[in-house]
């Protein structure tokens, strides 16, 4: 029945010169995301976006719309000409589908006259319209201005006129890629999934960077985070996974360091590694699902003596976020169930009866005397393993 998808977008608004960037660049990813269905042209008018709907496809539209970032809200919606008697129509029309026939709900009509030159002014409109309503619907509809069960919708602009009920929340945020590009230290676990979403949504580029330590850990781990990629590409299009065959590494430190600095000296490598390649790939910032005092590697101390390997700035957006916050945001995302699968990390391998908590830079320096980082850096960085998922339909 709907004719057209309204996208509202928020902040992009606000960005003064980049904004013809920044909506160009939403153009873009909604296209990419609804690149399934049938092609159509987007329009873009006065801080709105409309996405024709074709062959009744408006609940597959509104999926593959829902997960882009930028966009605030969406309608689906009528648009006809510039005539009460069709506008009134169109009302009709749109409330039929949202009434409950057991119970009477409340309503109210809110027109937004865009185009001042439409005779009618808006109260005058929403007076009519409720009328019309009432009229065909009083046994299922009272009036009420304050708090309404159904808001109707009208937006009369320059061309014609839009007439809507529902309004879906969108994650907001930015469009992808306005922000530059970053790359995500993604394990299998439940932290560094969301933590790349919520960057992605920030409008950043971000590419994953996984640690792969086969044969110790087996290709099922491997096979999960390309999992978790495709389910990330369902919000960004296409993911693409870089994987660090780590397992020379990881043997070194465990032949040459102490038991107790084994987590501390991994992570050190990790951060280096990532950084050299961010450089490759052009990426500004590492991104990771790291959180203040969760396990040993991420008190302040541990966190101090990791991050002082790199100079490139660490995004790490879960960082004061509660256990209970980041799995519900996993859930809301779709990618719980695919982390909780019990496939082994290169970190679990690993682990040490007793970690340390609180490492100084003294012990790290110590710790890696006898080991060859730039040549054990290098060497991983020349044979990392690049592919790219997108989201299957
Ligand atoms: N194998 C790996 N490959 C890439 N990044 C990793 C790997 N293991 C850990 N990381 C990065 O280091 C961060 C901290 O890892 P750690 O195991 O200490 O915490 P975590 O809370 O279990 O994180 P996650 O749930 O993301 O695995 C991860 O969020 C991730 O960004």
């Amino acid at each position: 029945m709907y004719d057209v998808i309204l996208v509202r977008y928020g902040e992009i608004s606000l960005k003064g010169k980049n904004r013809n960037f920044f909506v160009h660049t939403l153009i873009q990813r909604i296209k990419e995301n609804i690149s399934h269905l049938a092609p159509r042209k987007i329009e873009s008018r006065f801080g709105r976006l409309y996405v024709p709907v074709v062959d009744n496809d408006h609940q597959e539209l509104l999926e593959g719309l829902r997960k882009v970032f930028g966009i605030v809200s969406l309608s689906p919606a009528l648009r006809v000409e510039r005539d009460e008697g069709k506008i009134k129509e169109a009302c009709l029309k749109v409330i039929d589908k949202v009434i409950d026939k057991d119970k009477v709900k409340t309503f109210k009509v809110e027109t937004r006259r865009v185009d001042k030159t439409f005779p009618i002014k808006s109260m005058e409109l929403d007076q009519i319209l409720g009328g019309t309503i009432l009229k065909a619907y009083g046994n299922f509809l009272k009036v009420d201005i304050h708090n309404p069960e159904i808001e109707l919708g009208v937006e009369v602009r320059k061309e014609d006129v839009f007439v809507y009920c529902e309004r879906i929340e969108g994650f907001g945020g930015l469009p992808l890629g306005v922000t530059g590009k970053g790359l995500c230290l993604l394990s299998g676990g439940i932290d560094s999934p969301v933590a790349f979403w919520l960057a992605a949504k920030r409008g950043i580029m971000v590419e994953a960077l996984h640690f792969h330590s086969y044969p110790f850990t087996s290709q099922r781990a491997k096979q999960k985070v390309e999992d978790l990629c495709k389910k990330l590409a369902k919000y960004c299009g296409k993911v693409k996974l870089h994987t660090v065959p780590f397992t020379q590494i990881q043997k070194e430190i465990k032949m040459k360091c102490p038991d107790d600095m084994l987590i501390t000296i991994m992570r050190r490598f990790m951060f280096r590694i990532a950084e050299r390649y961010a450089q490759k790939r052009k990426a500004l910032v590492l991104i990771t699902g790291e959180n203040v005092a969760q396990v040993a590697s991420q008190t302040l101390e541990s966190m101090y003596v990791i991050n002082e390997v790199v100079k490139i700035p660490v995004i790490r957006p879960l960082i004061t976020m509660d256990k209970w916050e980041i799995i519900e945001k996993a859930k809301a995302i779709d990618t719980f169930e695919t982390s909780i699968l019990p496939y082994e990390d290169c970190c679990t391998v690993f682990v040490p009866k007793n970690p340390k908590t609180k490492p100084t830079l003294k012990q790290c320096l110590k710790a890696e005397e006898n080991l060859d980082v730039e040549k054990l850096v290098e060497e991983a960085v020349e044979n990392i393993l690049v592919e790219e998922f997108t989201w299957e339909f």
